[in-house]
């Protein structure tokens, strides 16, 4: 294929899905939308968001199959109208008709994402209305019933063409989410749809194929011969990218960017500023030539000392309340998550009137919940969603709560998500959408490395559940969340975010991102120390490894540390890698792996709290 044919496709596939995203904001509740909507972002190259619209369009059917549900009256007339033809007849959406071809092509299952291409949409015929119907849940129902015997031919014809087109649609919605699911790595999730999508149509063949396909890749996957579907693995990789739709996302290295984060520093670091500056390219490998020779570099932010800083000064004192902890009815301040004081005649903890169990360190902290996110989860009983997790799913569970902060944040302040000052600038980390492309050819060379964590718990409906409990409506709100917009700001948290452990178990429980402290970049003989309760704060090392004196210089850049710097260098690259996005090319890193000739003499004591997991 000419490659100018394949740009030419992905501009007018951009223009379509911009094209339906206006209808769907037009026409929320359309289920036909949002299919059509899958079926570009699949082509694309964006199985996750194709796996989200598609799970919409489900929940969409089901609002249309139950007269009880919250939108049922708006999702039925949308149905109506779009499959309302012309003369008044009713016809079925091409997006819903005969598909050529199979959905899996065999000759193509040697592994990756080559299946892309695949999901397209139903084969064969229509399947027999008698069959039992079966909504997102599982449950038998008949849809869009309004009962009785007193209904005219003409509405008995209406209910069985809806039924027909929902039973169709439902069918569509399953194959689409679980090959989607199976490309982003989300075996289990993939597996269980496509039974529920074998329950509503025993014998339909792409769904059969795709079971077989999703049992295949996990055996691959798992190096086993046969494996347990209930211990299927359900997190992978997703594109982490400024989409080429994100009119959101500031240009960091704009004078604009720097003087409104240098003004924000003004407060709580007077003494630093932010700059732009160039850091090594880092690789999930250690480059192994002579002087490490290949020093390409990145354009990225720092921080930097406006005047010389003395050992021990105190450099920034910064508050943010972009803040998460998974602790069930913990003992933590709700805005700032500090440990909160045992309870005493004098305690100035106070908790809010209308939540059952919500406290806050002060006046002040209860304050600036009310103003920044409060109102929206108030007595709303949001954290009972990610609190509490497996343990396994510890680090999904926190992103995801520290996402649900930031969606109070935007409601509460009527303000777009990625446009939150404590979200706006900072690093996401991306890769550029032409790293991340699908190849469209099935014979193209290995997929690209996709680095956003996913799962569908944590990505579509963990996110979907936030908004519900806040009494958003999910389909009305597109604009504001959608997931793509989820999955830039995890892009962001991702990159950016601390973790606190809990000190017996060692897990995860607390994680905030302070978008001005996580503008210094990290070297392990870090010029200051950090230290985080409720507020995050940098001091000037007295000391730096090896016993050199501490102190800052003007213009000398402020060098954090992402991990525990007494490990050896082997452990620490390990560690940093994830918070890095590779292997750690400091020059004490580079010197005591013997890549420039010195010996080991980490000696520093400065743990931080680094998840390896994230
Ligand atoms: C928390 S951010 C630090 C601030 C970031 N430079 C910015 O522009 O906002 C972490 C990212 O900075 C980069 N980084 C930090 N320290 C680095 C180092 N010593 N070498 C190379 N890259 C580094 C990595 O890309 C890492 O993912």
């Amino acid at each position: 294929m000419d490659p100018s044919d394949e740009e030419d496709n992905t501009h007018l596939l951009l223009l379509q899905r911009a094209a339906l995203t206006a209808a769907l904001q037009r026409e929320p509740y359309d289920l036909i939308l949002y299919l059509e909507r899958a079926k570009v972002h699949g082509d694309l190259g964006y199985p996750d968001l194709s796996a989200s619209d598609c799970y919409r369009a489900l929940l969409l059917s089901d609002e249309c199959a139950n007269e009880e549900f919250e939108y049922h009256e708006q999702a039925l007339e949308a149905l109506r109208k779009r499959c309302t033809s012309t003369s008044g007849g009713w016809q079925i959406p091409a997006v819903l008709q005969r598909r050529r071809g199979p959905l899996v092509d065999q000759s193509i299952l040697s592994g990756g994402l080559e299946i892309l291409s695949i999901v397209e949409g139903v084969r064969g015929t229509t399947p027999p209305l008698t069959n039992g119907n079966t909504n997102t849940h599982g449950h038998s129902r008949s849809y869009g019933s309004s009962g009785g015997d007193t209904r005219s031919d003409e509405d008995e014809k209406g209910q069985q063409d809806v039924s027909r087109t929902l039973r169709i649609a439902s069918i569509r919605c399953y194959q689409s989410l679980s090959i989607s699911l199976l490309l982003c790595g989300c075996l289990k999730s993939a597996y269980e749809f496509c039974l529920r999508g074998l329950a509503v149509s025993e014998h339909d063949k792409d769904l059969q194929q795709a079971k077989d396909y999703i049992l295949l890749i996990s055996k691959r996957r798992l190096k086993l011969d046969e494996v347990d579907v209930t211990q299927l693995p359900d997190q992978g990789l997703v594109r982490r990218e400024i989409y080429p739709w994100n009119t959101h996302e500031p240009n960091r290295y704009s004078q604009e960017a720097l003087d409104f984060l240098n003004k924000e520093l003004a407060t709580c670091a007077p003494k630093l500023e932010a700059r732009v500056t160039e850091l090594p390219v880092l690789l999930d490998y250690v480059r192994n030539n002579d002087a490490f020779g290949d020093d390409a570099t990145v354009k990225q932010l720092g921080l930097f000392a406006k005047v010389d800083i003395e050992p021990g000064e105190e450099i920034l004192d910064e508050i943010s309340l972009l803040v998460a902890n998974n602790v069930l009815k913990g003992s933590l301040c709700d805005a700032c998550s500090a440990a909160l004081p045992p309870l005493s005649v004098d305690s100035k903890v106070v908790g809010c009137p209308d939540c059952h169990d919500i406290m806050f360190c002060d006046e002040d902290c209860f304050n600036r919940a009310q103003e920044s996110y409060h109102p929206s989860v108030c007595d709303k009983d949001v954290d009972t969603i990610t609190k509490d997790p497996d343990p396994k799913d510890k680090p999904f569970a926190l992103y995801l709560h520290l996402l649900g902060r930031a969606l109070a944040m935007s409601a509460t302040q009527e303000v777009h998500p990625l446009e939150l000052t404590e979200v706006r600038y900072v690093w996401g980390d991306f890769i550029a959408s032409v790293l991340n492309t699908v190849p469209l050819s099935l014979r193209a060379e290995p997929s690209p490395v996709w680095t956003l964590p996913f799962s569908f718990s944590s990505n579509i409906t963990g996110p979907l559940h936030l908004l519900e409990k806040m009494d958003i409506d999910v389909f009305e709100s597109i604009d504001k969340y959608d997931t793509w917009i989820i999955n830039t700001l995890y892009s962001k948290f991702r990159g950016t975010a601390s973790a606190r452990a809990n000190e017996r178990t060692g897990h995860p429980e607390v994680a905030a991102v302070h978008p001005l402290w996580c503008l210094a970049n990290h070297d392990c003989d870090p010029n200051v120390k950090w230290e985080w309760g409720g507020r995050m704060r940098f001091w000037c090392r007295d000391s730096r490894v090896g016993g050199n004196p501490g102190g800052i210089k003007k213009g000398g850049e402020i060098l954090n540390h992402y991990t525990d710097i007494d490990l050896d260098v082997k452990e620490r690259r390990e560690w940093a890698m994830g918070s890095l996005g590779g292997f750690c090319m400091c020059e004490r890193c580079k010197r005591e792996a013997g890549e420039l000739g010195g010996n080991s003499n980490g000696n520093d004591t400065n743990g931080v709290l680094e998840d390896p997991e994230t």
